[in-house]
């Protein structure tokens, strides 16, 4: 009997070997997939951007993959993400909804929640009370560290039983307990119209919107927290790490930031965001580490909403998407130094600060990072405080500094040790 499922199993694994897999008609070109596992045996787990790069190579900025069996397009450079994620932008705003996350998070919230008028509400909603709340004003450490380790794996491999899977599940499982804490407390001390902070803005747009067909509830605010922790804290540390390994290696830099912190600061201790139009060179430097760094290197994978085209093909409804972000930050023809870390790449002749068209970090579109003017303020003031009190050196014990990016949906370099 079990000879017998045995030689069932290889008979049909002979099978989907032969049988091929069809791409829809005028879909971009790509390698061969095999059933069930599509290309997934062809691109690296570790590190697929290199596998990503060899196909670009090969099939053009616009090519397709099957993870599984879902077939996924990938677009390299800025012609092709721009015309996907700004020209076309509400065709490919959707977010795919058969991974774990998006399981989890049932399509509430904002960062796996589709283009839809929920969507959109609470958008408008973070986008305004963050502003409210941070831009302009001097931010406060934070403490949170429960969002740390959740994205560092690509979703869709969760085809495989991986332990690693099961972690982050039932991390993001238990993510949400201390929330609901902290919510009972603010629905208890809160006063109506006089919000202290997001949770209170949030319980006041629900008290306004009541009556009506309101997608404000308390399921929904508790995945907009969370995904506001999650995307708000590697992606910061992870710069400020990488800010500081560049800087350690390249002292000219950091004395040259420093010497620009001190002539613009006079003596002054504090420094406001508004500093930083007087610091073309710091400001050079940061946008230079993100731009090497690709901290997020796949953004956040889209989805189709419609029937739409990109570079000529034509991507059915319902199509993944990925935005090589990463392909535009080191494109050649884009940067002066494509594959180099150098503040040069943002200063014109003059030494002023530009920030050229692929500079896309946050993605673009509508589906932009809703955090990027806080993110920006965030390591403004981070990396200016720091050159201000100290000097960063790379110990002479310390060996070759280890530049290499660790790959995950946020990319990190090793963690580095004070001595
Ligand atoms: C260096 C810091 C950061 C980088 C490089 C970054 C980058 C990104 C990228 C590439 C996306 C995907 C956009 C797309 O789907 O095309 C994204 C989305 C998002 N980010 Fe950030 N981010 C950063 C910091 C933050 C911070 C501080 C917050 C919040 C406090 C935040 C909140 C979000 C949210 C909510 C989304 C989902 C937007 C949507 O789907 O509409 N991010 N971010």
């Amino acid at each position: 009997m079990l000879g017998l499922v045995v030689l069932l199993g290889v008979f049909i694994l002979l099978l989907s070997f032969f049988i091929r897999v069809r791409r829809p008609k005028n879909f971009p070109p790509g390698p061969r997939p095999w059933h069930i596992l599509g290309n997934l045996l062809q691109l690296d787990p570790v590190n697929p951007l290199k596998d990503l790069e060899r196909l670009k190579r090969c099939y053009g900025n616009v090519f397709s993959l099957y993870i599984g069996s879902w077939p996924a397009v990938v677009m390299n450079g800025l012609e092709a993400i721009c015309e996907a994620l700004v020209t076309r932008s509400e065709n490919y705003a959707g977010r795919q909804n058969h991974n774990m996350i998006s399981h989890i998070f049932e399509g509430k919230g904002i960062f796996m929640a589709n283009y839809d008028s929920s969507w959109r509400e609470h958008r408008r909603f973070t986008v305004t009370t963050l502003k409210n709340f941070g831009l302009g004003k001097q931010l406060k450490s934070s403490d949170g560290t429960w969002g740390e380790q959740v994205f560092d794996t690509l979703p869709t491999l969760q085809l495989f039983p991986l332990t690693k899977h099961v972690e982050v599940y039932l991390t993001c499982l238990t993510l949400p307990l201390p929330f609901w804490n902290i919510l009972t407390q603010h629905k208890g001390s809160r006063v109506a119209g006089e919000a202290r902070d997001l949770i209170d803005c949030y319980l006041d747009q629900m008290d306004k919107a009541a009556d009506g067909d309101s997608t404000f509830n308390d399921t929904q605010m508790g995945n907009l927290i969370l995904e506001l922790v999650m995307a708000g804290t590697d992606t910061i540390s992870n710069t400020h790490r990488s800010a500081m390994l560049h800087l350690m290696t390249n002292q000219h830099v950091q004395d040259r930031c420093r010497k620009e912190i001190e002539e613009v600061l006079e003596g002054r201790t504090d420094v406001s965001f508004e500093d930083r139009h007087a610091m073309q060179y710091v400001q050079a430097v940061i946008n230079e580490v993100q731009r090497i760094g690709y901290t997020i290197p796949l953004a956040a994978f889209h989805t189709t909403c419609k029937d739409t085209q990109l570079c000529g093909y034509q991507l059915p409804k319902g199509t993944m998407v990925i935005p090589n972000l990463s392909s535009v930050l080191h494109e050649e023809g884009q940067w002066k130094f494509p594959h180099e870390f150098n503040p040069e790449n943002f200063l014109n002749d003059k030494g002023e600060f530009v920030k050229p068209e692929a500079f896309l970090p946050f993605s673009a579109g509508i589906c932009v990072c809703l955090g990027e003017g806080l993110a920006r303020m965030e390591l403004f003031l981070f990396v200016v405080t720091l050159l201000q009190r100290f000097q960063f050196v790379w110990p002479e014990t310390g060996g070759v500094p280890d530049l290499s990016l660790i790959f995950g949906t946020v990319c990190c370099l090793n963690p580095l040790h004070t001595l």
